[in-house]
């Protein structure tokens, strides 16, 4: 696998199809009593057989060795990284904030490196959603990962991840994002060095393009920036560690030969990769701040129409136009929580006390808004037409309660003022009883 040559498909969710040696893919079915090659015929499935045709995803993998090819699982010990709201501590009816979460000193991959911030539902229900940082100074080295208990939306803040996956390879940089597949196994290396990033494990329902209704047929994240890799395989012989993620408990086991051997693929299921840098962002041309439901880039619907397992939301570059309003987001509680962070630049309701590389989490009801400053600057502001330029940053919005591990209260990122940042919001009314 060569990276300075990295080719990739475009689409959402296409019947892809991609051969690493010409020939490789059956013509005309699946699964023919000899795949070409002598290659192995393996199906991956992430949704039911029977889901309807629209959410169905599943790929065909011809390999050299099919994944069965394993050695018994002992237990790994990561325990950093925990599973629903079983795996936190408690939920303050308070709102949170954190600092930006600093790198150890030690030298950890992707996997050992991982932080669970906060998470809510239950892998084993296939329902919720946690939020983690990683922070990694190390490649993992004939090591992959394979997470069964849900997909996982990457999200770099500092410093490019290249993914090895079983369909082929992906780079992605601060800006990008990067979504894989529940039971995929993936391997990750860091070209510039210690990094940090948020990721989205998804043990829900996988997330989809949101519908446009009214915006119409193009708009916000268009399936054509999405892309997806092409067929490539290792070559060098030897033994391999795989670290499974499984009901929330992580176990390892060596195989002698790599996972990443699959030499032809087609299918719906993929690794994704999606620079924000497209998102055609849609906003107030006339007054007041819309929901910032039109800054979804993907969403993982539950049971409940409209009301999400997870969004992931950008706020990215853009102009406020807004006459006569209060550009910044209104003060407000919400039945979603929000867990948000900042990949680069400021967040205008926010703009000292939240950085990049740290967090935030406005759970259910929880009030929230603009800090004094940004209030004082916003209310007072010429409206003229601003860019608020050089800023990303992001939200899992989620149904439920996403619950602060004990890594989150008590690691030293928890910014115990957080909350005087609206101490300033005196009572200025002017009227008489
Ligand atoms: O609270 C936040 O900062 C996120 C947010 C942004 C916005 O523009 C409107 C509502 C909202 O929850
Ligand atoms: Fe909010």
């Amino acid at each position: 696998m060569n990276t300075a040559t990295l080719r990739y498909q475009s689409g959402f969710a296409n019947e892809f199809v991609s051969e690493a040696l010409a020939g490789a893919l059956p013509e005309g079915r699946n699964s023919p009593q000899r795949a070409p090659h002598d290659l192995y015929t393996e199906l991956l499935s992430g949704t039911a057989f029977t889901a309807p045709r629209a959410e169905n995803r599943r790929t065909w993998l011809y390999r050299r060795q099919p994944s069965v090819v394993t050695s018994g699982y002992q237990s790994y010990a990561q325990a950093w990284w925990t599973t629903g709201a079983a795996g936190g501590i408690v939920v303050p009816p308070d709102p949170l904030r954190w600092s930006p979460f600093e790198i150890p000193a030690e030298a950890l991959d992707f996997v050992d490196g991982m932080r669970t911030v906060a998470a809510n539902g239950d892998a084993h229900g296939q329902t919720g959603m946690a939020a983690h940082v990683y922070l990694a100074s190390r490649s993992m080295a004939r090591r992959a990962f394979v997470n069964a208990d849900g997909e996982m939306l990457l999200v770099p803040q500092q410093g490019r991840l290249l993914l090895t996956t079983e369909l082929g390879m992906l780079e992605v940089a601060p800006g990008e994002i990067a979504v894989i597949p529940r039971g995929m196994a993936f391997s990750v290396a860091l070209p510039d060095g210690p990094s940090r990033g948020y990721v989205c494990e998804n043990y829900g329902a996988h997330f989809r393009l949101p519908e446009l209704g009214p915006i119409g047929s193009n708009g916000l994240a268009n399936a054509r920036d999405f892309l997806a890799p092409t067929a490539a395989f290792e070559t060098a012989a030897g033994a391999y560690e795989i670290i499974k993620k499984f009901g929330g408990h992580f176990w390892s086991t060596t195989q002698a030969h790599t996972p990443f051997n699959v030499v032809a693929w087609h299918g719906n299921l993929v690794p994704y990769k999606y620079n924000t840098a497209h998102f055609m962002t849609i906003g107030s041309i006339s007054y007041d701040h819309p929901d910032p439901s039109i800054f979804t880039v993907l969403t993982s619907p539950s049971d409940t129409p409209g009301t999400a397992n997870c969004d992931f939301v950008i706020f990215p570059p853009r102009w406020m136009v807004a006459e006569n309003t209060f550009r910044p987001p209104w003060y407000h509680r919400n039945l979603m929580s929000e867990f948000m962070g900042l990949v680069y630049g400021q967040y205008d309701a926010k703009p000292e006390g939240f950085k990049p590389g740290g967090a935030s989490l406005h759970n259910c009801m929880v009030p929230h808004g603009p800090d004094t400053e940004a209030f004082e600057k916003a209310s007072t502001a010429e409206l003229a037409p601003h860019k608020l330029d050089n800023t990303l940053a992001f939200m899992f919005e989620s149904r439920y309660m996403l619950v602060p591990t004990a890594y989150a209260m008590q690691g030293g990122a928890l910014d115990g003022a957080y909350a005087s940042c609206w101490q300033g919001l005196k009572d200025n009314f002017k009227g008489t009883p």
